[in-house]
Formats: C-alpha cells, sequence, structure tokens
C-alpha cells in the first residue's frame, strides 16, 4: 500500500438531486438510468477520496429498485468506501427519496460499485488500506470480500474454486 491508510468517513461523500421533469418516465418518476447515473457519480467521488487518483467504474453488482421517487421529489446519495483491495476499492450507495411538503421521507435503494485506481495511462496502480472504525463499517468491510470474490467469478475474473470465502458459505469442502 503506499500511502496513509484512510477511514470510512474520510470517503463519506453526499449528494442532493431534485427530480425535474426531464428526469421522469411517463408515470412521472424518476427514470432507473438517471438515478444509476448519479450512483456512479457519488461513489466515483467516494473512491476517488481514498485513492487521490482517476478511477474508472469496474462493475456495478445488482440494483434493484425498491420505491419509485416521484417528479418534484428530493434524492439523497451517501457513498463510502468499504474496503480497498490492491488497486480496487469497494464503495457501499444508499440512495433515499423525499417529500418535502408532506416530510415523508423514503428508503430507495442501495447498491455496491466497484473502481478500479488508474495512473495516466490507464494501467491500475495501488490504493491505500482502508480502516474501518464502526461495528457497521466493520460488517461491510468483512462482507466485501465475499461480495468481491462472487463478482470475480461472475466475470469470469476468478475460478470458482479459488472463491474461499464463498466455499465457507456454501460450505463446499464438506
Ligand atoms: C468513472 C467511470 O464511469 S469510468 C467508465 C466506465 N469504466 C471503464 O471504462 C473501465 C474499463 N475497464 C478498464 O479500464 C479495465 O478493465 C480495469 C482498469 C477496470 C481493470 O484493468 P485490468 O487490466 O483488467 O486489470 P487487472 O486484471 O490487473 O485488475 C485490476 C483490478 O481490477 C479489478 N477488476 C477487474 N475487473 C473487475 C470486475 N469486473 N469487477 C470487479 N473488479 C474488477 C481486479 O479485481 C483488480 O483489483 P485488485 O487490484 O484490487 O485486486
Amino acid at each position: 500500500m503506499p500511502k496513509q491508510a484512510k477511514n470510512p468517513k474520510d470517503t463519506y461523500t453526499i449528494m442532493t438531486e431534485l427530480v425535474l421533469p426531464n428526469d421522469t418516465n411517463p408515470l412521472n418518476n424518476l427514470m432507473g438510468g438517471r438515478l444509476m447515473h448519479w450512483m456512479d457519480i457519488v461513489s466515483a467521488i467516494a473512491a476517488q477520496k481514498h485513492c487521490n487518483r482517476i478511477v474508472v467504474t469496474a462493475s456495478v453488482d445488482n440494483i434493484s429498485f425498491q420505491h419509485p421517487i416521484a417528479l418534484g421529489d428530493v434524492v439523497t446519495l451517501e457513498a463510502k468506501v468499504t474496503r480497498a483491495f490492491s488497486s480496487s476499492v469497494e464503495v457501499h450507495i444508499v440512495v433515499k427519496g423525499e417529500n418535502i411538503p408532506s416530510g415523508k421521507k423514503y428508503p430507495s435503494n442501495s447498491a455496491f460499485f466497484t473502481f478500479v485506481a488508474v495512473d495516466q495511462s490507464g494501467r491500475p496502480i495501488d490504493v491505500p488500506e482502508l480502516i474501518p472504525e464502526t461495528e457497521e463499517e466493520q460488517e461491510l468491510f468483512d462482507g466485501a470480500l465475499r461480495r468481491r470474490q462472487l463478482r470475480l467469478v461472475l466475470g469470469k475474473r476468478m475460478k470458482p474454486e479459488e472463491a474461499t470465502e464463498l466455499k465457507s458459505i456454501f460450505k463446499l469442502d464438506e
């Protein structure tokens, strides 16, 4: 690890958007694609805060939309790095909606994005270590290895038999 270790709070990023007519589908709800664009931006900023480098989006885990966000509502996206590996970092993003006139706040969705820090030529470079501080950060940190192995196996970048964390969950050796 080339640089001083950081804590998740050093990477915390919050972004607030208002759903305007140009962001919506024919039902007057926020389009999924627009939300994913905002999620990519907020998480890339969190990853950059950790790496102090250019980062590229390497993968996006599954995103399910629990609750539509209506025209005129406010969207809050919060992102934090959960774990750093060699050149990659995992970022957790939580999205909430808010209808200000009624005071109603509701969860919309959450996701994990993976970013890779690269040099000016686009080659991966090492990133600093991330040290969790709170219990929640430790849980996200612990789960990150499992999620990493799952996405690398699905992306055919790791053989299933090398995914030790997944094997222990499914008890494949027994
Ligand atoms: C911010 C933006 O929106 S950028 C635009 C969208 N994104 C892009 O254009 C990225 C295009 N892809 C790339 O440039 C390359 O594939 C890179 C930089 C992501 C990886 O480059 P590679 O030469 O394959 O690198 P390599 O195999 O050495 O892997 C580097 C790291 O990427 C990680 N990685 C590569 N592919 C994936 C993937 N699909 N999912 C998760 N992590 C991945 C590896 O696990 C490794 O992480 P580690 O160093 O922490 O162990």
